[in-house]
């Protein structure tokens, strides 16, 4: 499992007009960050950005040290993002889209119906599996979605806003699945708008216009946390450029 740096990252979807400014955040495996702020901030961006769905106008982005390139690299490296508006193919049933993926992944057809059922079951949708996606209501495909995300055992999960139409029992499911995959060892970015779902997380990242003012660190009960924020602090106030270390 491999630690997420994002070093002074600028990001524009048209050039000299940038929607992320100079964000620095390290999240090591094994750790959930919170990326929050209100709509338009850069939420969604960021996560794209460092999918490799967007190049970085400047600063990098890199697994262990290595820099990340396109959406192709980045999956091949492991980085999995569920997407804010879900990405599903609609046409497909529930079953099929896990399934599809993890072929698509190099899973055996038969570690990937297992891994279906598997994900399916623990997001609540083992009687949707069969299913089109179509016919499913807005926060089943939701789940679905995360269960394709889960399903992928990736070492980085970005998850954009994927609790924004459950209920409040599925909530809380889905954040007790993000924080397994954190136990597994993977790095969990998670975007939200909801401060609940972002204090559970291990930090926080806040984005205001694209520029990341406010980090939590650990809780500072935890001794290593509040190291943490304290070094944190020390690289925030000089440079104006948060780093979170998860
Ligand atoms: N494909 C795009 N092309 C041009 N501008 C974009 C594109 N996607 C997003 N933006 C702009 O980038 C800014 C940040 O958008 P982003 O989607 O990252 O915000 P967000 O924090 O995720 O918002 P929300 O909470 O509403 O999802 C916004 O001003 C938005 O209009």
């Amino acid at each position: 499992m491999r630690t997420v740096s994002v070093n002074r990252l600028t990001a524009a979807y048209d050039v000299g007009r940038p929607v992320l400014q100079d964000v620095t955040v390290t999240v090591e495996p094994g750790h959930m960050l919170a990326v929050s702020g209100r709509s338009g901030a850069g939420k969604s961006t960021l996560l794209s950005t460092i999918a490799g769905l967007l190049r970085p106008a400047e600063g990098t982005i890199s697994l262990d040290g290595e820099p990340l390139g396109d959406r192709d690299h980045a999956v091949s490296q492991g980085v999995v993002l569920v997407p804010q508006d879900n990405g599903l193919a609609t046409f497909l049933t529930a079953g099929e889209n896990v399934e599809v993926a993890l072929l698509a992944n190099g899973r055996g057809a038969a570690e990937a119906r297992r891994l279906t059922v598997e994900c399916l079951t623990a997001l609540g949708l083992a009687g949707q599996r069969d299913q089109l996606v179509e016919e499913l209501s807005g926060g089943q495909q939701q789940r679905t979605a995360i269960a394709r995300g889960l399903a992928l055992r990736g070492d980085v999960l970005l998850a954009d806003e994927v609790t924004s139409e459950l209920d409040a029992v599925s909530r809380q499911t889905v954040m007790d699945l993000l924080r397994k995959e954190a136990d597994r060892g993977a790095v969990v970015v998670f975007a939200t708008h909801d401060p609940d779902a972002a204090a559970v997380c291990d930090a926080e990242l806040h984005l205001v216009d694209g520029r990341a003012e406010i980090v939590r660190s650990e809780p500072a009960a935890d001794a290593q946390g509040a190291q943490a924020a304290q070094a944190a602090q020390a690289v925030t106030q000089p440079t104006a450029s948060p780093t979170a270390r998860a």
